[in-house]
């Protein structure tokens, strides 16, 4: 059981593709967040790798209230609940302890724990998880490994991400438990910092044009 007030599902059903952000300067949050809706994007996950990230995340959340604005790179419970009272809509993280388990049962946004391993996935769904992130995926053995574990998980569905690109994201899309995948080449580095939103509408409209989904 858990307090989730809205569902990993409706995450992952929300579009074909996640742009993975790593944004330094809060005041890119809200053009580059228009920037990747006005691509026909919704799901924007913020990474909690830069200073900026929790005020980046607020400022989203404040201002651009049709974004699925979400937090990525939460690895601990305190993290957790910091992106939470700046208004995330969801969490994910890059892998999983039992400290984050339990506490993402606890809040009221869903959290989506990542796994490279089958006994990761099992202690997952032990603990209620059946919405992962799966990383690193093309280091973890990508597409095969994600296919080979649909055999005895065919409740549990992913959100690959890591070393996706234009040119294989479709080979993961195309699996049956495969709902979304993540990248950062939707929102390259040197495009936000040069404040170039036209070239990341044009990557987020070609992305989800492309999508076999
Ligand atoms: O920071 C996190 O929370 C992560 O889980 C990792 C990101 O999803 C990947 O680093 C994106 O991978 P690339 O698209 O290859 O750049």
């Amino acid at each position: 059981m858990t307090n989730w007030k809205s569902s990993p599902a409706d995450i992952f059903a929300a579009g074909p593709v996640v742009p993975v952000l790593v944004i330094d300067d809060v005041e890119s949050a809200v053009p580059l967040a228009h920037a990747l809706m006005a691509g026909g994007i919704r799901v924007l996950e913020v990474t909690l790798r830069t200073p900026a990230a929790l005020q980046v995340i607020k400022r989203i959340a404040d201002e651009v209230p049709d974004a699925l604005i979400g937090a990525g790179t939460v690895t601990n419970a305190q993290q957790l609940k910091q992106v939470v009272e700046a208004g995330a809509k969801f969490a994910i993280s890059p892998g999983m302890t039992d400290e984050l388990l339990k506490a993402g049962r606890d809040f009221e946004i869903p959290l989506i724990p990542g796994i490279s391993s089958t006994s990761d996935l099992m202690k997952a769904k032990d603990a209620g998880y059946t919405y992962l992130k799966f990383f690193p995926a093309e280091a973890s053995g990508g597409v095969k490994a994600i296919k080979s574990i649909s055999g005895p998980f065919p409740e549990t569905v992913f959100c690959p991400t890591g070393g996706i690109g234009p040119d294989n994201y479709n080979d993961y899309l195309a699996l049956s438990n495969v709902r979304c995948v993540g990248g950062s080449w939707l929102a390259p580095d040197d495009a936000i910092k040069a404040g170039d939103w036209t070239r990341i509408t044009e990557l987020a409209k070609e992305a989800v044009a492309n999508a076999k989904q």
